[in-house]
């Protein structure tokens, strides 16, 4: 197995009696698209900031693209912050060359490669525009821009989609998939579970500083069984003693449009179980159906699940 990109190790920071961040432990292998997922204050922003060596860990270890301190490879990883902001009065092309400048590409290579980022990313119109005239949202994509003119083999956003409308939200979604297309490893924080449920690999949850969940999208939606309702007012026990049911609860119908003697079930399922085998086993042992939902948890449910009351009350959607 390839060295991972990045690894964390009992990495923890205090800010005095506060333990921002406690021994947070993780390997990111390459090419991956790696989500950090937390509700506000969890600590997602000063592990960030640790990995990248602007803040010092009280305890643990952080390896990034094999070194000790990012600092040792800057020019190879790209970042970009939670507080955005660029220089007002610079022209847009120019400033994304300039940051590419400063990570080692030369005066030509970096224009060139600013030129046709802001094609592909759809703001070639805006190129000769002054950084000022931008609105919030299109000057935050100049700078996700800006940390990747260099084609950085780790990418680390701090909340990159806040801010943004749905149409540039998708437009950063297809960049994301664009740079682990090309084999470099992405990072990024996010409140909103929909986008590192549709492009993560992998994801980390923190809350109050720790790790409550690190693993794959499917092994987070696997944490919560499947939940399958059916209506019937037939008996149910063959479907019961199904393999792969692993409970059944009985819940009240009152609506009148019922037929009288209707019962509704909730069942859940193990993961592996598919719906539609119990649904062929309902026909064949003659139980008749006049409803049927199968539901899979999403990434909300699940982290509702393991961060709780905090996830509600801050807004985690
Ligand atoms: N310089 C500091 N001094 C004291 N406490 C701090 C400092 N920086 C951060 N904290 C605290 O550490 C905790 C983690 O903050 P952090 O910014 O890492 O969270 P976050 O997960 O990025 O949150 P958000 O989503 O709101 O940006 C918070 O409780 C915050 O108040």
């Amino acid at each position: 197995m390839s060295t991972p990109v990045l690894e964390l190790t009992e990495v923890t920071k205090r800010y005095g009696d506060f333990t921002a961040v406690n021994k947070i432990n993780i390997s990111i292998p390459q090419g991956s698209v790696y989500g950090f997922l937390g509700p506000n204050g969890a600590g997602k922003t000063t592990t960030i900031r640790m990995i990248l060596d602007i803040l010092r860990p009280d305890a643990g270890q952080v390896q990034v693209l094999g070194a000790s301190s990012a600092m040792k490879v800057r020019d190879r990883i790209g970042y970009l912050p939670e507080e955005k902001g660029l220089y007002k009065k610079m022209k847009v092309w120019a400033i994304i060359a300039y940051f590419g400048t400063l990570k080692g590409l030369s005066r030509r290579q970096a224009k060139e490669k600013a030129c046709s980022l802001l094609e592909t990313y759809g703001l070639s119109d805006f190129a000769n525009s002054s950084v000022e005239s931008l609105s919030k949202g299109m000057g935050q994509k100049v700078q996700v821009l800006s940390s990747i003119v260099h084609d950085p083999e780790l990418v680390i956003l701090d909340e990159p989609f806040s801010g943004l409308d749905p149409v540039n939200q998708e437009v950063l979604e297809q960049l994301i998939r664009d740079l682990a297309g090309n084999g470099q490893t992405v990072i990024f924080s996010t409140h909103v579970m929909q986008h590192a449920e549709r492009l993560c690999e992998r994801l980390l949850l923190i809350t109050q500083g720790s790790k409550v969940f690190d693993g794959t999208v499917d092994e987070a939606r696997a944490i919560i069984p499947r939940r399958i309702v059916l209506e019937t007012r037939d008996d149910i026990s063959p479907i019961r003693s199904l393999n792969g049911v692993l409970s059944v609860q009985e819940h009240q119908v009152d609506d009148e449009t019922r037929l009288p003697g209707t019962r509704q079930w909730e069942l859940y399922v193990k993961e592996q179980t598919d719906p539609q085998l119990i649904l062929q086993h309902c026909f064949e042992s003659g139980v008749s159906l006049s409803r049927f939902d199968f539901t899979q948890a999403t990434l909300h449910d699940v982290f509702v699940h393991l961060v709780g009351q905090e996830a509600r009350e801050h807004n985690f959607r």
